[in-house]
This record gives structure tokens, C-alpha cells and sequence, in this order.
């Protein structure tokens, strides 16, 4: 079991600032969001009244059509966006990349060619300015975590792409974030990578219930790990359903060949086919303000 990384002391914070204690209140809370682009002096609204809560250890998984503003809600939660309206809290307050309680796992691995993978994965740690006699023994747990034990000093040119994720994978965990976004992390690999590598999120998810908010287009992956999958619609971005995913833990992928598993792939492409079609064709229509 990962030892919890002891953080720093909160002194001076603000204490509006300060999080909840753990329980209070749902882990996230996204309040009649709506967030738009400004292109050319064109306003487009992206995302619409969207409002969703998720639970400390919960696993949730996003899906919609090519372009609804999965993304963009994803980098609006980690506070790189700001809303237009709404607003969103991690553990009570208003999510700000500088408290630094979030991790990104992106599509596209972004580890530096010219460090180690242990170096890679202590990076998180150094610029959160950890750096303390304990930041090797985590990041070296945390890399055993997803079973690259004996690579630590390999570069990532000596890696596979699943290697390569999976290094991604431990830098996130190292910060110990309360909340885990995770971008299309498994999309740049082959099916049967992906699907080890689905497996293997599974596992170290039992051993850290970590809360992970996790965005895909296959919907079987989103089936497969989630305690909910949130539907989203298009132009513009709201939420359509959220689906509970009532088939029982610890899954694998046996449980891909469930009837009740096939079932909610079958009612999640119905609910977005029509969508995904539609956003294949270009020049669809979207909500654009002028001005705005
Ligand atoms: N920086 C930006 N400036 C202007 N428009 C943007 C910007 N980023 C995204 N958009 C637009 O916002 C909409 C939603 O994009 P977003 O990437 O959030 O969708 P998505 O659901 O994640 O798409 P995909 O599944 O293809 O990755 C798209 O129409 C996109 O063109």
C-alpha cells in the first residue's frame, strides 16, 4: 500500500481558501458551469449549465461526440479554464491549478526524453517543491505501483508506449492528487495494450480509490471502469444522462462479455450515435454569439 506523501503545513492560507476536511461535501462540485471560446471576435459557447457532483473515491468516465467540450470541462475543472458562469470546487473551493491537488494525464505521454523514468516521476514532486529525502522512496513506489519496478533508469526512448503511459500514470499518482483528470490516456495505444492497461488503472484504483474523472470515446473502457458515465451532448456541451454502471467489483475483462456490460455500451451509443455521426460531417451547426 502507497504511504500517503506528507504534504507541506498550510501555513498562512486564507481559510476560505483551505480545504474541506475529507467527507463534508462531495469531492467535486461543478455549479451551472458554461464556458466559451473567443475566436475572431466570435463568441461560442462550449459549455452549457453543466452541473455534475462526484464523490471522494468515486470513478467517473465522460463520453460524447468529437468536439461536445469533454476537454475542455477537463482543463475548466483543473482551473485552466475560467468559466463564463458557474463554478467549480475541489474539496470546497474554487479549483485553482496553484494548489496544486489535481493531476493530468493527457492522451499523448509528456515525459522529458532527457530524464530518467525516475527523474520523470519525481518531477511532480520537485516543482510542487517536495523535494525531500522522501520524494525518491514515493516516486519508486509509485513506479512499482505500475509494475515498472527494475526501469527507473531507463529513458523514455527505451520504453514502450504503455511504458511510456504507465510512467505518466506514476508521475500523477506521485503528487497524490485528491483528484485524478484523466485525458483519452489510453487512446495513442494498441487495443491490446489498452485493454491490459485498463485492467491495470482497475487494480491500482482498488489499492488508492483515488477520485478520477476519466475521458474516453470508447465506450466499453468507459463501461469497464466506472462507477458512473456521464453522457455528454453537443453544441453546446451539457450533460445528457448519467448512467450508475451497477455491475459488480473487482471487474476485468471477462466482464467485457457480460450481457448486462453489452447493455450499456448498447444504450450509451444509442443515446449519442445520432451526434457522433453528425460531428464526422464538417461545417455542423453551433451556438455562436457574436460579440459576446
Ligand atoms: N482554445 C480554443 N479556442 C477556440 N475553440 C476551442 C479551443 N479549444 C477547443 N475549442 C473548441 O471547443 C469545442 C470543444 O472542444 P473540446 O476539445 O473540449 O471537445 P472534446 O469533446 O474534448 O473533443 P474530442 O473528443 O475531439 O477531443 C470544439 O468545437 C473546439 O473546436
Amino acid at each position: 500500500m502507497l504511504r500517503p506523501f506528507r504534504r507541506r503545513p498550510a501555513g498562512g492560507q486564507n481559510p476560505i481558501d483551505a480545504p474541506l476536511p475529507p467527507g463534508t461535501s462531495p469531492l467535486l462540485e461543478i455549479d451551472g458551469l458554461s464556458v466559451g471560446y473567443e475566436v475572431g471576435g466570435a463568441f461560442t459557447t462550449v459549455l452549457d449549465g453543466v452541473s455534475l457532483t462526484v464523490e471522494d473515491g468515486e470513478f467517473v468516465c465522460v463520453v460524447g461526440a468529437s468536439g461536445c467540450g469533454k476537454t475542455t470541462l477537463l482543463k475548466t475543472i483543473d482551473g485552466l479554464i475560467a468559466p463564463s458562469a458557474g463554478e467549480v470546487r475541489v474539496s470546497g473551493r474554487t479549483a485553482h491549478p496553484r494548489h496544486g491537488d489535481m493531476a493530468v494525464v493527457f492522451q499523448q505521454d509528456s515525459l522529458y526524453p532527457w530524464r530518467t523514468v525516475l527523474a520523470n516521476v519525481r518531477f511532480g514532486l520537485d516543482v510542487r517543491g517536495r523535494r525531500s529525502a522522501e520524494t525518491d522512496a514515493r516516486s519508486r513506489e509509485c513506479i512499482e505501483l505500475v509494475g515498472l519496478r527494475g526501469f527507473e533508469n531507463h529513458y523514455p526512448h527505451q520504453l514502450s508506449g504503455g511504458m511510456r503511459q504507465r510512467v505518466n500514470l506514476a508521475r500523477a499518482l506521485a503528487v497524490d492528487p485528491t483528484l485524478l483528470l484523466m485525458d483519452e490516456p489510453f487512446a495513442a495505444l494498441d487495443a491490446q495494450t489498452r485493454e491490459v492497461m485498463q485492467t491495470e488503472l482497475l487494480d491500482i484504483w482498488t489499492k488508492q480509490r483515488k477520485t478520477v474523472v476519466f475521458i474516453t470515446h470508447q465506450l466499453d473502457e468507459a463501461v469497464l471502469l466506472a462507477d458512473r458515465v456521464i453522457v455528454m451532448a453537443a453544441h453546446p456541451g451539457r450533460i445528457r444522462e448519467e448512467i450508475r454502471i451497477d455491475i459488480p467489483r473487482p471487474r476485468d475483462l471477462h466482464t467485457k462479455r457480460g450481457e448486462r456490460f453489452t447493455a450499456y455500451v448498447d444504450h450509451i451509443w444509442n443515446l449519442i450515435e445520432e451526434e457522433v455521426r453528425r460531428s464526422l460531417i464538417p461545417g455542423t451547426a453551433q451556438e455562436t454569439r457574436t460579440g459576446a
